[in-house]
């Protein structure tokens, strides 16, 4: 079995789905359960952090928790899912967290790409690309807890942990597994991370074939379903209770991701006159009175399509807000109302809720108190519905999935 760590919800569900998609039976869980709260016989288990960007020491002590029970259930190796655009601060939490999980299972080399074809995200020569762009040069530059200003993985991550870390050229990578294990070997005294070059599928199948042994491996998506492809799990059934159609309830579009692609995705929610609120800081700081101020409008609203709370920005609004109120207090203004307005709209009848944004959907998990569900129907690459085990159907979008259209689609249908 493989148990996943994963920094945060949304990453959870992309990771899930990445495994789910080669025929492995993959189970996702809220939170770390009791070792015998987690069902047997699964392939894979994910357990979704909300550790991103907490202080580094909190987000060790989690990781670690998680990774004992993972052990604990049966785990043979260990995948430590960020984010693919590497998400972080200077301090951390990729390096902390990796480096805590290496002294736990005696491990000393740990080969991590944030490689994704699929979401655009490639590596040549160790630098990180979203699509035609470096990382430092993309939208995630103004990410408003962790903007990315390098693009060098083996910068970033030799700033936020021990060991040292190399690049694999892309020379080897395409050369094959055996040569990959050969860098793998070589390096394994000298260096603690590895970071291989991969561009396509190809790549990472070729990664994933030489770290099938590896007690630890880190990465995103791409990385996940390379290592189950590479598992030739295809011939196994999928798992039963997944459900095959998109779900039906009332519901509710939450977004806090102030990411481009979320920002283009409310505009299409506006232009298709979709009933909005937008939560306002300058309007208040206390988030339950935020939260009121919403669930008053709801309440209001006549029965028709699913609407939008939101609170995202575009990156000139957003700084003045931070500015103002400061980054972190800012977050947890509106990540603290989300959780009030979840909560509230629960109570009154919503049980389909699409939302948009990693921290977002991690508040509104934690309020609406889901410990773990089934991955269901993708509604767009790397977001698939997860049914829960309270009943209740959740979209949880990364900021920068989806089609322009997502929101719209995912929340179409409610009266
Ligand atoms: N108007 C705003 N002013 C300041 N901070 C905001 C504002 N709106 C949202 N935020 C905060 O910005 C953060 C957005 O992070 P979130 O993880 O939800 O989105 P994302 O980074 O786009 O998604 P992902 O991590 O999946 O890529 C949250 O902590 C949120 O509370
Ligand atoms: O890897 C990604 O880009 C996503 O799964 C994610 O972690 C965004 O929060």
């Amino acid at each position: 079995m493989i148990g996943v760590i994963a920094d945060d919800v949304t990453g959870a569900t992309d990771a899930a789905l990445a495994f789910r998609r080669t025929g492995m039976r993959c189970g996702v869980y809220f939170g770390t359960p009791p070792a015998s709260g987690i069902e047997s016989g699964l392939d894979v288990v994910v357990i979704a952090l909300k550790s991103r960007t907490i202080p580094a020491r909190e987000a060790v002590a989690q990781s670690l928790g998680a990774a004992r029970t993972l052990r604990a259930v049966g785990a043979r190796q260990l995948f430590f899912k960020y984010c693919s655009t590497f998400d972080s601060t200077a301090d951390g939490n990729i390096g902390p967290v990796l480096d805590a999980l290496v002294e736990l299972l005696r491990t000393d080399a740990v080969v991590t790409t944030p490689a994704t074809p699929e979401h655009g995200r490639t590596t040549f020569n160790g630098y990180l690309f979203v699509d035609d762009e470096l990382l430092s040069e993309s939208s995630l530059r103004n990410h408003p807890l962790t903007p990315m200003r390098d693009s060098s993985l083996s910068r970033l991550m030799n700033a936020q942990s021990k060991g040292g870390s190399v690049v694999v050229g892309h020379d080897v990578v395409r050369r094959g597994a055996e040569a990959i294990r050969g860098a793998v070997d070589a390096t394994r005294h000298t260096a603690r991370y590895l970071f291989p070059d991969a561009a396509t599928e190809e790549d990472l199948l070729s990664i994933a074939h030489a770290v099938l042994d590896e007690p630890l491996v880190a990465g995103a998506a791409g990385l996940a379903g390379a290592i189950g492809r590479a598992h030739g799990s295809r011939r196994t059934a999928p798992r039963a209770g997944g459900s095959e159609s998109a779900p039906t309830g009332r519901a509710a579009v939450l977004a806090g991701s102030c990411s481009r692609r979320t920002l283009e995705q409310i505009d299409r929610m506006l232009r298709a006159q979709r009933p909005a609120h937008r939560l306002d800081a300058f309007a208040s700081d206390d988030p339950e009175h935020l939260a009121q101020g919403a669930l008053d409008w709801y309440d209001a609203l006549p029965s028709g399509p699913a609407p939008l709370i939101y609170s995202s920005l575009p990156p000139a609004a957003l700084r003045e807000v931070q500015d103002a109120i400061g980054v972190e207090r800012s977050a947890e203004i509106f990540e603290a109302a989300f959780a009030h307005i979840a909560r509230g709209l629960r109570a009154r009848g919503v049980t389909r809720f699409v939302a948009a944004g990693g921290e977002t959907s991690g508040s509104l998990v934690a309020a609406l108190g889901i410990r773990g569900g089934v991955v269901g129907v993708e509604a767009a690459r790397g977001v698939p519905w997860i049914r829960t085990d309270g009943d209740l159907d959740v979209l949880l979008k990364s900021g920068n999935f989806g089609e322009p259209d997502l929101l719209v689609a995912a929340s179409d249908g409610s009266s």
